[in-house]
């Protein structure tokens, strides 16, 4: 009997690394009018666009009746003002769809060479990524680019691929393209991809498949925290509070500074055995994360054997719909060391609270 969820492994692993090589070659020819602002001033750019309507297709193909949480809608791109991005869109699309990586794969999808998708189409494969998510049910959650704004620098950004069930995180898949294979060897080879089943555990392996590894995370024991433990955290201050976050590593006596890293790349990191602690806490302006930027990431660490919940202790609720509801942070860490970082951020929280 195969493993529970191999079939939706093979196809999550397929579109992601599609995806990858899709990202990877706009980087390289990415112009400056291929990037757009949206209306939460956020930057999105032919590469998101491309990038979800190639995994919305094989989804699409693959498990019909599963509907989609996509971060990207294609509202924007059929303006008359986004004619030449909507065209770019549409070109990257079916060129990623039509490039077969191994033989036969392509036909795999029904989209054999020459067999190109219709503008028409793929706006509309786009859009079905636009479900409002839930608690009940089968359904995927997508970020095309995860950290566009670190795509966008040449530095991190994340493919990031979940199915859920009844609103927990059965399986994820993460693909980043400019993460190091090795984190020894920073300036070796680029590209990885990360594998978490719930119950099935986690791993890594290159981008083209190659060098599988079982991710766990080290345990730290509680005395040597201040020594071997480093914050994971956002390069944009506006996404994580870097303040905040540098109490509470005051708090905890941390010698080494923080590692600054867009995307979920962060979780990949601290699955495989680096920083180990993943601090995101809120800025204060208000704003709700998305299913899709935690997903993936949360099953790889605790397949990994870390433990992850808001600041409060309390697990993440996908099943709210396309956000996490109200924004208590999330801490993420090995489970040996998780409880200290939480006490340290509720320390921090409470001195926060009596200066206010
Ligand atoms: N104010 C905010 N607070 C937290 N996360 C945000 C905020 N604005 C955007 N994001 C999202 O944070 C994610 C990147 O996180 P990180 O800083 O860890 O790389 C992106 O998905 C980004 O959304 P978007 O995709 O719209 O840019
Ligand atoms: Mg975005
Ligand atoms: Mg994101
Ligand atoms: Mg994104």
């Amino acid at each position: 009997m195969s493993a529970l969820y191999s079939n939706e492994k093979q196809v999550a692993i397929a579109a992601v690394r599609r995806a990858c090589i899709l990202t990877n070659s706009v980087f390289n020819k990415l112009v400056k009018n291929e990037t757009l602002t949206k209306d939460d001033k956020s930057p999105v750019t032919v590469g998101d666009y491309a990038a979800q309507a190639v995994i919305n297709t094989i989804l699409s193909k693959a498990f019909p009746d599963d509907p989609i949480v996509g971060e990207e809608s294609s509202s924007d791109l059929r303006t008359p003002s986004s004619s030449s991005l909507r065209s770019r869109v549409i070109e990257l699309a079916n060129e990623a769809l039509q490039h077969d990586l191994a033989p036969g794969d392509s036909s795999a999808w029904g989209i054999g060479p020459g067999a190109t998708q219709s503008e028409g189409q793929l706006l509309e494969t786009i859009d079905r990524g636009s479900f409002a998510g839930g608690k009940s049910g089968r359904m995927w959650t997508l970020d095309p680019i995860d950290g566009t704004k670190g795509f966008l620098r040449g530095g991190q950004y994340a493919v990031c691929l979940a199915l859920l069930v009844d609103s927990r995180v059965e399986l994820g898949v993460i693909g980043c393209p400019n993460l190091p294979v090795d984190p020894s060897k920073p300036d070796g080879a680029r590209g990885c991809l990360f594998i978490a089943v719930r119950g099935q555990g986690a791993e890594q392996l290159t981008l083209s498949g190659s060098d599988p590894k079982t991710l766990s995370i080290p345990a730290i024991a509680s005395e040597d925290i201040s020594n071997s433990l480093s914050f994971l955290e956002s390069v944009e201050a506006a996404h994580s509070s870097h303040g905040f976050n540098s109490r509470v590593s005051d708090i905890l006596g941390l010698a080494t500074s923080p590692v600054r890293m867009d995307s979920q790349a962060k979780y990949c990191c601290l699955a495989r055995g680096e920083g180990g602690a993943y601090l995101r806490m809120p800025t204060g302006a208000g704003y709700r994360e998305k299913i899709w930027d935690h997903a993936p990431g949360s099953l790889l660490v605790t397949e990994a054997g870390g433990a992850i919940s808001d600041s409060r202790g309390q697990p993440l609720d996908f099943g709210l719909g396309r956000d996490l509801g109200e924004n208590f942070g999330v801490v993420a860490a090995g489970k040996s060391v998780q409880a200290d970082v939480l006490a340290a951020v509720k320390k921090a929280g409470e001195e926060e609270k009596s200066k206010a």
